[in-house]
């Protein structure tokens, strides 16, 4: 199979799809990969560094996608890249579909086949979602705390506070994998921490993680509409596999806050948990006010620290990208439950239940979409 690597043209993302290392595994098992010239530059990996790996440097990206059988990224495509969509063509990448109407219809009208990182399911775990939620739950405490800071537009607290001083209170909604990573930070540096999971058996696993260091509660509106209103800094950190996220802290609570705190919405790429988040925001933009709450929602967030995240999002990612170009994307994904799991397009079709449900789509499996594409890998 020939595998295709763009250059992600994201507002400051700066990951890339496949390190040497991945091209390696790829072609040691047969396949040719093509990588767009300065695709890895962001990372740190260089031209060079990708033809001694034994990739093809191409220089335009509209011709990586089109001699590619397989189009590995990072970020969802965007409009501009909509153009290069094609029968036939396996996409492997981010998509957060029930958030993106407009790349579903694309997606859909063009006959691509896609397979979302963020659904593939492992033993109910979210494997090639995992390593980005460790990322950008470690870094939502770090930038949380960075916009307490007075001249970062915040009240002016540490959240650790100083001996005779309150700690910072900070709230974590969603208490997965963004959560965990973001209350160990969190207490990390000091500030008095409470988790909010709507799990029973998740709030036991989180007492038994991290003792009395933190508060677990259980989700509910009054639960969440006290702990926002007390709260420096919140996190959302909520997640329904494939579908929106819902809006779990209303405009009110966010009025209910001390003016200068500060909001961290995780959960914006599958549409946000905070009523008053109205739109996505970027790294070079990145937080705006509203209420006199400081509002981040950046759908990036591991795209700041690409060397980290493109090694970690690779090691997850290249032993699928392995079965599914050694077996063609038909026999992956009917052969694999996880990749099943994964596939959200196929033949025209959703595959992927919450995403139809969501975007009005007729949900159609993966075993009948399947059967009427015209893949030939
Ligand atoms: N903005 C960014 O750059 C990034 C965003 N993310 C996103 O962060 C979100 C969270 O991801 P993970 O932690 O990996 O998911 P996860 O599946 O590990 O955790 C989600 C948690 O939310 C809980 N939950 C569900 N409904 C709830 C409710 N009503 N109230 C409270 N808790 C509830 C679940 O019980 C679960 O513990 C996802 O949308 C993910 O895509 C992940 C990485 C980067
Ligand atoms: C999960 C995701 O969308 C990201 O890492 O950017």
């Amino acid at each position: 199979m020939i595998i295709g690597v763009p250059r992600e043209i994201k507002n400051n993302e700066n990951r890339v799809a496949l390190t040497p290392a991945g091209v390696v595994a790829l072609i040691k098992a047969g396949h040719e990969v093509l990588v767009e010239t300065n695709a890895g530059e962001g990372s740190g990996f260089l031209n060079e560094d990708y033809a001694a790996a034994g990739a093809a440097m191409i220089d335009s990206a509209a011709d990586v996608w089109a001699k590619a059988d397989m189009i590995m990224k990072v970020k969802e495509p965007l409009a501009s890249e909509y153009k290069y969509f094609r029968s036939g063509l396996i996409l492997f990448t981010y998509l957060h579909l029930a958030a993106e109407p407009e790349l579903a219809a694309a997606l859909t009208e063009s006959g691509v086949t896609a397979i979302a990182y963020e659904t593939v399911e492992q033993n109910r775990t979210l494997p090639l979602l995992t390593p980005m939620s460790e990322v950008a739950g470690r870094m939502s405490a770090q930038i949380g705390a960075q916009f307490l800071e007075k001249p970062k537009g915040g009240k002016g607290i540490l959240l650790g506070g100083v001996p005779g001083v309150k700690r910072g209170k900070v709230t974590v909604i969603g208490g997965g994998v963004v959560g965990t990573n973001a209350a160990k930070v969190a207490a990390g540096l000091g500030a008095d921490v409470t988790i909010i999971d709507l799990s029973p058996d998740r709030l036991r696993q989180l007492e038994d993680i991290f003792g009395k260091s933190v508060q677990t509660l259980m989700s509910s509106p009054m639960n969440i509409a006290e702990a926002v209103a007390e709260s420096d800094l919140v996190i959302g950190a909520v997640l329904i596999p494939g579908a929106k996220a819902p809006k779990l802290v209303t405009e009110e609570m966010i009025k209910s806050m001390t003016p200068g705190s500060v909001i961290v919405d995780v959960a914006i790429d599958q549409g946000g948990i905070f009523e008053t988040v109205d739109h996505i925001t970027t790294h070079d933009n990145p937080t705006y006010e509203k209420h006199g709450v400081l509002h981040y929602a950046v759908a990036n967030m591991p795209g700041a620290v690409p060397r980290t995240s493109t090694i970690a999002l690779t090691n997850a990612t290249v032993p699928f990208a392995l079965q599914i170009a050694n077996k063609g994307v038909k026999a992956a994904v009917l052969s694999n439950p996880a990749l099943k799991l994964g596939l959200n397009v196929a033949g025209g079709h959703i595959t992927y239940e919450a995403v139809a449900k969501d975007l009005g789509y007729e949900y159609v499996s993966a075993d009948t979409a399947l059967e009427k594409t015209l893949q030939t890998i």
